[in-house]
């Protein structure tokens, strides 16, 4: 199991692959993972909003798991398992469940689309650490609906079991904000965009849709950082900014799915509505990524 100290560089968030029909494609993801998890990986994590998790039945999420720990198991490499809902219930059910798989942890997203209160919501990440299975809380309002409160961002992290937080609030002063008051759970990156500037603010890693593609080089960026080559990890983000838009021109992962698959990666580019496949012009402008 991941513990706070352990959470840092690069994990990915990898796509649920389905066949032409909407079938999953059960086969195309071991494939797919065992690539993923020989690079420099820290780690991935399964059906998270790039896994499309809102169209994954609990069936699917068994197989995927089970898949993802087993393969996991062969690199010594972390297994993170989205587990969170807008359904307190459903999010402990899933979470005890990715624990009895052997998850390492589980990335629980802010409760979306009811707009809790934040006491709400910090009793939801209670009930979801109370299964025993480390939790990293997932910051999206752009997607949820809602957003955090510093003040209930540290009192979720304050909660024994949350060993961070993924910050895609789309900006650095959420995570400024926990670290000037002292707040040393790892913050991971979720706004790809800002990787680079995140990771001068402090943050220790990300969990990043784009590191499916040019993964060397998002590890790249990491390690030269840590190493305090800021002037080298910096050109390296900007070789990877033009993808970074690209793939978030239009809603993840259809654009990265339509890679993976144009790269022979994945079987195909399928995606299940209500997320629709990509346009051909951004096609065009991906082509020069393959
Ligand atoms: O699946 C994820 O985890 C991520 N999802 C974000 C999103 O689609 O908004 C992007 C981030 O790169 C990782």
């Amino acid at each position: 199991m991941l513990k706070e100290q352990d959470l840092q560089g690069i994990y990915v968030p990898v796509v649920t692959p389905f066949q032409a029909n909407g079938e999953l494609d059960l086969a195309s993801f071991e494939l797919y993972v065992g690539k993923l998890l020989g690079d420099k990986v820290n780690g991935i994590v399964v059906n998270g909003t790039t896994g499309e998790a809102p169209t994954v039945t609990v069936e699917e999420l068994i197989s995927l798991t089970t898949s993802a720990i087993a393969l996991g198991k062969t690199k010594n490499s972390p297994i993170i398992v989205g587990t969170g809902t807008n359904d307190t219930t459903s999010t402990v059910r899933r979470t005890a469940l990715a624990g009895e798989l052997g998850a390492d942890a589980a990335l629980v997203v802010v409760p979306y689309y009811s707009k809790p209160s934040q006491e709400g919501i910090i009793e939801h990440y209670r009930q979801a650490a109370s299964t025993g299975v480390p939790i990293i809380a997932y910051e999206i309002p752009s997607r949820t609906g809602v957003r955090l409160t510093p003040d209930t961002v540290r009192s979720i992290l304050e909660l024994e079991g949350v060993i961070g937080i993924k910050d895609s609030s789309g900006g650095v002063e959420l995570m400024l904000e926990l670290s000037r008051s002292g707040s040393h759970k790892p913050v991971l990156c979720g706004e790809d965009a800002y990787f680079h500037t995140m990771l001068c603010c402090g943050a220790a890693g990300g969990i990043l849709a784009s590191a499916n593609v040019r993964t060397s080089s998002f590890v790249q960026v990491y390690e030269q950082l840590r190493q305090c080559q800021l002037e080298a990890s910096r050109q390296s983000f900007l070789t990877l900014l033009p993808l970074i838009q690209l793939l978030f021109e239009e809603p993840n992962p259809a654009p990265l799915k339509w890679l993976l698959a144009e790269q022979g990666i994945i079987a195909a580019d399928t995606v299940r509505l209500p997320l629709t496949p990509i346009s051909e012009n951004l096609r065009q402008h991906l082509a020069s990524w393959l």
